[in-house]
């Protein structure tokens, strides 16, 4: 089987939709010690189950906002408050995972054994984190591939073991770092496809970070683009698309207009 063949997907029946985090960004400043100031009073109100897109020029502060999201860093002045909280969660639904721009699979352990991971690390009977860990690893198209190792497998095929990583643990909040950056076009419109009809099935608010306009535009349903360092919101944006997104949308010319409208609001964050 071709490591991009789509497979059919099976759905993950265990996981209702809705159930996503609401994130709110209010008045968030970023300034590392030694003086760089990476993020400047962003204000967002992400609703529950949004997807959105975060996109802006190398080094302007996206990582840093979704850092600060994650409660990896904190920020200097104003704050994130996600609705409802961790704390407050369900107990089946991890509350927050995170994607970053490298697979980071433990080359020792099977595809199988790497996704199943956040679930040994959270107690979970093996039987039972191993039949989850199947059932994403089908999903995101790797069901042939759960007893192969890291070494054996594509860039794209190691980023979905990492997507599936993240999902297993059924986030109500996913966090995206240009996760599929170093990847070719072709492999990176299938991962995009799949992450689409993941989102839309599992029911979570989904945060991605990405340099490419048209992989924002035609991921996201919303998407803000940030002016160089330090990050301030140049335009907050819903594509004028279809909700059903099609590998065809991406040649129409309504397509072209969102990338361009993307891609003017970037050129006066510059100017
Ligand atoms: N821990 C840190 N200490 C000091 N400066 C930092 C730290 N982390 C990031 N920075 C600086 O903050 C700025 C924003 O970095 P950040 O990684 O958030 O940008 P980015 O938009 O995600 O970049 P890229 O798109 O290239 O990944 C950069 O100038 C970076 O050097």
């Amino acid at each position: 089987m071709s490591s991009l063949a789509p497979e059919p997907a099976s759905p993950v029946t265990t996981v209702s939709p809705g159930g996503g985090i609401a994130v709110r960004i209010e008045q968030v400043h970023k300034t590392f010690p030694g003086g760089v100031a990476a993020v400047e009073g962003v204000d967002l109100d992400i609703a529950p189950g949004a997807f959105v897109a975060l996109v802006g020029p190398s080094g302007c502060g996206k990582s840093t906002l979704l850092r600060i999201v994650a409660g990896l860093d904190s920020a200097t002045r104003g704050r994130v408050v996600l609705s409802p909280s961790p704390e407050q969660a369900h107990a089946s639904r991890a509350p927050i995972a995170y994607v970053f721009q490298d697979a980071h699979l433990l080359p020792w352990r099977s595809v199988l054994d790497n996704a199943a991971l956040p679930l040994e690390l959270s107690g979970m009977d093996r039987t039972e984190r191993r039949t989850r860990a199947h059932e994403m690893l089908a999903h995101v198209g790797l069901g042939d591939f759960t007893t192969r190792y890291p070494a054996e497998l594509s860039g794209g095929m190691r980023m979905r073991v990492s997507l599936a990583r993240a999902l297993v643990t059924r986030p109500r909040l996913l966090l995206l770092d240009e996760p599929f950056g170093a990847l070719d076009e072709l492999t990176r419109g299938r991962l995009d496809e799949q992450l689409r009809v993941l989102w839309q099935e599992l029911g979570m608010t989904v945060l991605f970070v990405t340099h490419s306009l048209s992989e924002a535009a035609w991921l996201a349903e919303r998407v803000i683009v940030f002016s160089p360092r330090p990050a301030r919101v140049v335009l907050d944006r819903t594509p004028e698309l279809p909700r059903q997104r099609t590998a065809a949308l991406r040649v129409e010319a309504a397509f072209a207009r969102e990338v361009q409208i993307l891609s003017e609001a970037l050129e006066r964050g510059g100017a």
